[in-house]
């Protein structure tokens, strides 16, 4: 499996924000989002064992007794033995999953194991609009969530539509892009989201900056 970074942190995003999670970040990506954050994930990392990605995120975590692993990436399910990962993991966490909504995750996770799915809904200004793979809403159980990350007024008209489609029993993030104006996006969000969504910012960005391995 290759790792592009394992670090100790605050979850930034989404229902989970404020758990203090040790993040397992995977190298490359099948998608490439316009305002991607982590662009350095594409092609960086190294080949670690499963034993290794457990033992580093043991230590990591040594004294700080965090109870979460956030697995993210990049996009983490192209990993060949991410369910063995994810196995392994679950037997000392709880386990996040950020995954784009691109792949079925049916196809990836072991359904024996209770993993929280923050599955993207990429929008037009992503360019990678239409790449969401519908499976994915018949996985989604208690405690998970779809993102919608908007970077414009346009892309939070068409997450409404989809939102609208996808129905009012999923919980719903609407997400900036980071740096555009929320004021505008709270405005609209206030006007117009459903009951089901809530809005939230990347945390992590308003404490660390914009840099990586926070
Ligand atoms: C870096 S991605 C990795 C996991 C997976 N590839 C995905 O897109 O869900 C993790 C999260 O960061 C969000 N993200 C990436 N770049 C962002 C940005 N510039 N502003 C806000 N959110 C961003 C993604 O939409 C996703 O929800
Ligand atoms: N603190 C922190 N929270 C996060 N939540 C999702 C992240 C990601 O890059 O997947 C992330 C990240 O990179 N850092
Ligand atoms: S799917 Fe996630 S990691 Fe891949 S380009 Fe989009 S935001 Fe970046
Ligand atoms: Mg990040």
């Amino acid at each position: 499996m290759y790792i592009n970074e394992i670090f100790l942190s605050i979850q930034g995003e989404g229902l989970y924000s404020g758990e203090k999670m040790v993040f397992i970040r995977t190298e490359y990506c099948n998608l490439r989002c316009s305002w991607c954050d982590t662009k350095y994930s594409f092609y960086e990392g190294k080949e670690m064992s499963i034993d290794e990605i457990v033992e580093s995120a043991r230590n990591i975590n040594s004294g700080h007794g965090a109870s979460w692993i956030c697995l993210t990436g990049g996009e983490p399910l192209l990993q060949k033995d991410i369910s063995v990962l994810v196995d392994r993991l679950s037997e000392e966490y709880n386990i996040l999953l950020e995954t784009s909504g691109s792949l079925n995750i049916g196809r990836f996770l072991p359904n024996h194991v209770k993993v929280k799915k923050d599955i993207d809904f990429k929008l037009p200004s992503s360019g990678m609009y239409r790449k969401f793979n519908d499976k994915n809403i018949s996985y989604m159980e208690e405690g998970d969530y779809i993102k919608f990350v908007v970077n414009d007024l346009n892309d939070f008209n068409v997450a409404m539509e989809e939102i609208e489609k996808i129905g009012k029993n999923v919980k719903i993030v609407v997400q900036p892009v980071y740096g555009t104006d929320i004021k505008v996006l709270a405005d609209a969000f206030i006007d117009k989201a459903p009951s089901n969504a809530r809005l939230m910012l990347q945390e992590h960005k308003y404490i660390y900056g914009e840099i990586r391995g926070v």
